[in-house]
């Protein structure tokens, strides 16, 4: 018989359901509220105040919303850019440089996305190893940092290359607190994370 230490959990499918009710729960204002602090949290880490190349995203299913960060990375001289699926769905993405007047389309998830078949925004597009912070969506984060994403498995693909090139870029997890579970069931090709953080906490990884 197998034995593991993560065979009593509730299965990965299980909390995602159940996070992402919770989080899709919250309403307007306290969505509002937690963005705001989310973004005064953000503002004081080292690594975002340095970071001239940013990734974030556009909020969905009631993901914490990074979007009062954009003015702040703006006005420090930083560049935003937004993950985009790559065509041809090796289920990995790109980051196109976003700004008030990009043109946009939908995703085959319905998330706005640069529209990349826009000819001058190709020259606008960015491997994920050029990015210095990437702001990253998440349905549910534990006490030792790990990530329980969408389930596409997109951003683990696009950075799994980061466990041999650390530390470069920062990877940071956004969410509302609501999302934290004390234990969350780990996979191997979970890429490890440099922080999480929420409106109420930032969760700085133990492992190595
Ligand atoms: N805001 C945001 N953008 C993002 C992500 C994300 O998690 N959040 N992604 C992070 O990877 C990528 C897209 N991945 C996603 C994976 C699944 C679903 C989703 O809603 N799945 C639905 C089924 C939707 C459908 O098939 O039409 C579901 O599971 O209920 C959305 C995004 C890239 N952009
Ligand atoms: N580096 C990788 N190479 C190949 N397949 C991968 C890799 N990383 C993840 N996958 C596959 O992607 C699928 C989804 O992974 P997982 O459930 O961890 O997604 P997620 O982290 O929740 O989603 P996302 O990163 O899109 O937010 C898994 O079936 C896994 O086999």
């Amino acid at each position: 018989m197998t034995h593991d230490a993560t065979s009593d959990m509730p299965s990965r499918r299980q909390l995602r359901r159940t996070l992402r009710q919770r989080r899709r729960g919250l309403s307007a204002a306290q969505r509002r509220q937690a963005a705001r602090l989310l973004s005064q949290r953000l503002r004081r880490l080292p690594e975002v105040k340095r970071a001239r190349r940013v990734a974030l995203y556009l909020p969905n299913d009631g993901e914490i919303d990074p979007r009062p960060l954009i003015d702040w990375f703006r006005r420090r001289g930083a560049h935003v850019y937004l993950p985009v699926l790559r065509p041809l769905s090796d289920n990995r993405l790109w980051f196109v440089h976003y700004h008030a007047s990009t043109p946009m389309r939908t995703n085959r998830f319905s998330i706005p996305e640069p529209c990349t078949r826009h000819g001058a925004h190709h020259a606008r597009r960015l491997p994920a190893w050029a990015l210095d912070l990437v702001l990253m969506p998440l349905v549910g984060f534990d006490a030792s940092g790990n990530r329980l994403g969408m389930g596409g498995g997109f951003y683990d693909r696009t950075f799994a290359f980061r466990r041999l090139r650390r530390p470069h870029p920062c990877l940071i997890g956004l969410a509302h607190d609501c999302q934290y579970v004390e234990r969350l069931p780990a996979a191997d090709w979970d890429i490890p994370l440099d922080a999480i953080v929420s409106d109420a906490r930032v969760v700085r990884p133990t492992r190595t």
